[in-house]
């Protein structure tokens, strides 16, 4: 479903990504863990089509993101969870999920998506008509969680979904991703919460300095001596 092949990109002269490799079959929970100043929110962009790769590939089903662009990622299946959240504050919810509904290829009506998505998460069900940037962090996090699955995509990418979530919310959190996998979807997950990330992940990739330093199922990254050290 998503396949970055030997993906190198920089900043100016400075290389960041170097070399990365990683994919994530169909129905696949699959964590990117790392820490501060890795590359994982770079990877994210680069997923996106945001960043100009030196080299390798990225591709999505089968399709070349460079070539897609990045405006018709939504149409092709695909729901983003951006770093930050990122929801338009002056728009309220339900104008949000809206937003993000009508770049998508979705053909269940609208309604029965929103819906759905108030089902998943109750807490945003009575706060349809507020603003979104007066929600607390956490009722954020599940609107922009909400936002990157109300067109019903096939692979989800979120970069640091956490961060900022309380330890009970991170629960709840964390929960809902491990039953959006067990209903089919396929998700990326980039993650500095390695613990947590690796309890729900079927399997997981650490990147360290731009480069994939491990990788395995989440039972051997658990046992394994470079991520106990950064993180554990
Ligand atoms: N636009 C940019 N121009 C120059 N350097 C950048 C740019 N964006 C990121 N970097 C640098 O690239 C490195 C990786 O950044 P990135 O945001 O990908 O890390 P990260 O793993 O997501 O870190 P964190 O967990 O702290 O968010 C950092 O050293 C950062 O300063």
């Amino acid at each position: 479903m998503l396949e970055l092949k030997s993906v190198s990109t920089s900043y100016g002269p400075v290389p960041m990504l170097r070399n990365v490799s990683l994919a994530v079959n169909k129905g696949e929970l699959v964590c990117l863990l790392g820490p501060n100043g890795a590359g994982k929110s770079t990877t994210f962009n680069a997923i996106c089509g945001l960043i100009r790769l030196d080299a390798g590939s990225i591709r999505i089903a089968g399709k070349d993101v460079a070539a897609v662009g990045t405006e018709r990622l939504s149409a092709l299946g695909v729901g983003f969870v951006p770093e930050g959240r990122r929801l338009f504050p002056t728009l309220n919810v339900r104008e949000n999920l809206k937003l993000a509904f009508d770049a998508s290829r979705c053909r269940v009506p609208f309604e029965d998506r929103l819906e759905a998505m108030a089902s998943l998460f109750p807490r945003i069900r009575e706060r349809l008509w507020q603003g979104a940037g007066t929600m607390s962090g956490g009722e954020q996090a599940m609107v922009a969680l909400a936002r990157a699955l109300i067109g019903d995509p096939q692979l989800v990418v979120m970069d640091e979904p956490s961060l900022g979530l309380s330890p009970k919310l991170i629960d709840e959190y964390f929960d809902i991703v491990g039953r959006i996998r067990d209903e089919g979807k396929t998700v990326l997950l980039i993650e500095q919460n390695a613990e947590t990330a690796l309890s729900i992940a079927d399997r997981g990739y650490l990147l360290v300095r731009g480069q994939i330093a491990a990788g395995g199922t989440s039972k051997d990254l658990l046992a394994n001596d470079t991520v106990h050290h950064l993180y554990l």
